[in-house]
């Protein structure tokens, strides 16, 4: 058996801001959404939520690239919004957007990402997880309509995106910012030189 995969990443992702990310480390990639089931139990810490679905992405991709000849490290991720011990997905609809703007302003939140990591040539695989402390500036009923119905919020955990309109009502973050936006590349790449792939 091989011991390592090619310098190449297979994203296990459909988010365009993944994407981006993940070019930004100039190492060859090409992407497999993975669409893997995103439920989990009543019950789950927010690190077991985001490790696992991390790693549900990227194991769904490493099973559907058996007996195929597409090599490289499979990265899946995962983010979730936590306001006191509530999970924030994203919102399905502008109404639910709304409801959770209007708990998350004028106050902090926690978000996770989980990065998995698979070697589609040994299945050896490694998973971890950052945290980033996000505060919001307090926001009004109009402002909270507003921005929930731009609809930017509408496919992102927690119903903002920081990297738009959201920078406007962030006041402050303590911890990587690319893990709020959906990958913290720090993390990522501490993962990729543990299977022998350096960045620089
Ligand atoms: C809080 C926040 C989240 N997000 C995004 C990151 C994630 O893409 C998304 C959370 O949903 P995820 O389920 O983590 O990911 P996804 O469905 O977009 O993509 P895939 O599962 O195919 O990889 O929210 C931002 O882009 N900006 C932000 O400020």
């Amino acid at each position: 058996m091989e011991s390592s995969a090619s310098r190449h990443i297979i994203l296990a992702s459909t988010s365009p801001r993944r994407r981006e990310l993940v070019a930004s480390l100039h190492i060859p990639f090409d992407v497999v959404p993975s669409h893997a089931d995103e439920t989990t139990p009543a019950g789950w810490t927010p690190e077991q939520i985001v490790t696992e679905l991390a790693m549900r992405k990227a194991d769904a991709v490493y099973r559907s690239l058996e007996n195929c000849d597409r090599h490289g490290i499979i990265v899946g991720s995962d983010t979730i919004v936590v306001r006191d011990d509530a999970v924030l997905g994203k919102p399905k609809d502008v109404e639910e957007a709304a409801s959770m703007l209007r708990s998350l302003q004028g106050r902090s939140h926690r978000v996770y990402t989980g990065v998995a990591c698979v070697d589609s040539l040994t299945g050896t695989r490694r998973v971890d997880y950052r945290m980033t402390l996000v505060t919001m500036r307090p926001l009004g009923e109009r402002e909270i309509a507003a921005y929930a119905s731009s609809g930017e919020g509408l496919d992102k955990a927690g119903a903002y995106a920081i990297q738009g309109l959201g920078s406007t009502i962030v006041t402050g973050i303590e911890g990587c910012y690319f893990n709020v936006v959906g990958l913290p590349l720090s993390l990522l790449a501490e993962m990729l030189d543990s299977f022998g792939i350096a960045v620089f």
